[in-house]
């Protein structure tokens, strides 16, 4: 299937107009658990330069549909594209190597190591010689860059040598994506990246995402509203495992249907 009909299909009713770089499609991904359809036909596409959020209530889907796009879960149905090319059976590691990077609900990370120890060791995952990853990888320039600019991109330049389970909570989700920015990944999902964060940290993080999304692809599941309205491009809600509508941030604020089906009390 070509590449702009899967975009003119990226959505549940009336479709975005396909512009832009596009590197990831979901195409029909429907994944059940028995008889529950956790995700049904969900459609969507991530574009260089874009930040898509998917938003839904608590058992929408959401981390149904991140899982079988990070290659954590494989779906029912349909066909995950990267750049064009079929991607749905590769596995997550392999994912990993071609792009595709995904943060995770809980923080990830390494606490005993250091901050560069931990990127470097995600830098490390792509090596073509993983088996010498505590052995070879000091010496291994292009991965210790990789981690360095990783370190900086993320916002935490100076904190190289710092114990990774001793920082704050906040410089804790920032090293987990430095990790995924670490693997050289254009296509980045965010898996509540803001959780457990303050008002503080918050705003820091929506000021990554922005630098982040202006030469990759970002999907972002979170429940902050303000922080998803302040960045997102695209937003996708999902309601019992379908998508309920997509589009951009000001038709989803006015969208009766979601106010409706998602939130039940008006607001967005
Ligand atoms: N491994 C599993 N086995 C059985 N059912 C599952 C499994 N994973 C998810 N589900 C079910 O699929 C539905 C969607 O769950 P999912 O975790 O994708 O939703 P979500 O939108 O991410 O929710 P939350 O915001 O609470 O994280 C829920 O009804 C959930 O109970």
């Amino acid at each position: 299937m070509a590449e702009a009909d899967l975009q003119i299909r990226g959505t549940a009713s009336a479709a975005p107009a396909a512009q832009g770089d596009v590197l990831l499609v979901a195409d029909k991904l429907t994944r059940r658990f028995g008889g529950l359809a956790a995700n049904q036909d969900v459609c969507l596409s991530l574009e260089r330069g874009m930040l898509h959020a998917l938003l839904g209530p608590n058992g929408a889907g959401k981390s149904t549909c991140i899982n079988m796009l990070s290659g954590d879960l494989p779906p029912s149905e349909g066909r995950i594209l990267l750049r064009g090319q079929d991607v749905t059976r590769l596995s997550a590691a392999q994912r990993s190597k071609i792009g595709i990077g995904r943060s995770y609900q809980r923080t990830n990370i390494f606490p005993g190591f250091t901050v560069l120890e931990n990127c470097r060791l995600a830098a490390q995952s792509r090596n073509p010689r993983p088996w010498k990853i505590f052995t070879d990888a000091l010496g291994l320039t292009d991965t210790l860059e990789r981690a360095r600019a990783a370190i900086v991109e993320a916002g935490l330049a100076g904190r190289e040598q710092r114990i990774a389970g001793t920082m704050s909570h906040g410089e804790q989700r920032q090293l987990e994506i430095a990790m995924v920015l670490a693997t050289d990944a254009e296509v980045l999902l965010l898996d509540e990246p803001l959780a457990g964060m303050g008002s503080e940290e918050s705003a820091q993080m929506v000021e990554l995402l922005k630098r982040l999304k202006q030469n990759r692809a970002i999907l972002l599941v979170e429940h902050d509203m303000d922080a998803v309205f302040a960045v997102a491009d695209t937003i996708t809600v999902m309601v019992n495992g379908v998508v309920l509508e997509s589009g951009p941030p000001e038709q989803i604020r006015n969208s009766a249907d979601v106010q409706t089906a998602y939130l039940g009390d008006g607001h967005v």
